[in-house]
């Protein structure tokens, strides 16, 4: 199966972290999931997650370190998650394609139902 490369950001809000929910019409339904997506053609890694951040969120990020990709095969389609932890920056946050959002602490984070890809990055962040 093609693996689809999708970066996704780590947002950190001074010691709490954006979370945001999947919608119902998307891939996923109501999965909690990092901001991100799909790395498109001749895009840098930090490139799309920067723009991924303000097309979905409307705010700027300073990216800050890479954590390591997860291989992840749902039924029908295999994604290579990358992720960053990065830095608000600037903006007022909107959602535009997501459902819900939070900025949690980390128990907080550990309660949201997570798509599955995302569980190894969370436990690699968390133990940070
Ligand atoms: N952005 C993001 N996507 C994730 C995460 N975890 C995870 O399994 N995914 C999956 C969901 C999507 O199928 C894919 C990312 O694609 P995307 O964000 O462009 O979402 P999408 O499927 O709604 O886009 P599209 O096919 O409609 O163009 O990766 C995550 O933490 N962030």
């Amino acid at each position: 199966m093609k693996i689809i490369q999708v970066t996704c950001a780590i947002i950190l809000f001074d010691d709490k972290v954006l979370a945001v929910q999947r919608s119902k019409t998307m891939k996923l339904p109501l999965k909690w999931e990092f901001a991100g997506g799909k790395i498109e053609a001749g895009e840098t890694e930090i490139d799309c997650i920067k723009r991924e951040i303000f097309e979905e969120l409307n705010i700027n990020i300073q990216v800050n370190k890479r954590l390591t990709p997860v291989i992840h095969e749902y039924p029908d389609f295999k994604i290579e998650l990358i992720p960053f932890i990065t830095e608000y920056r600037s903006g007022e946050l909107k959602l535009s394609e997501h459902s819900d959002f939070v900025i949690a602490n980390k128990k907080e984070l550990l309660n949201l139902d997570w798509a599955e890809a995302d569980l190894p990055v969370l436990e690699e962040f968390l133990a940070l």
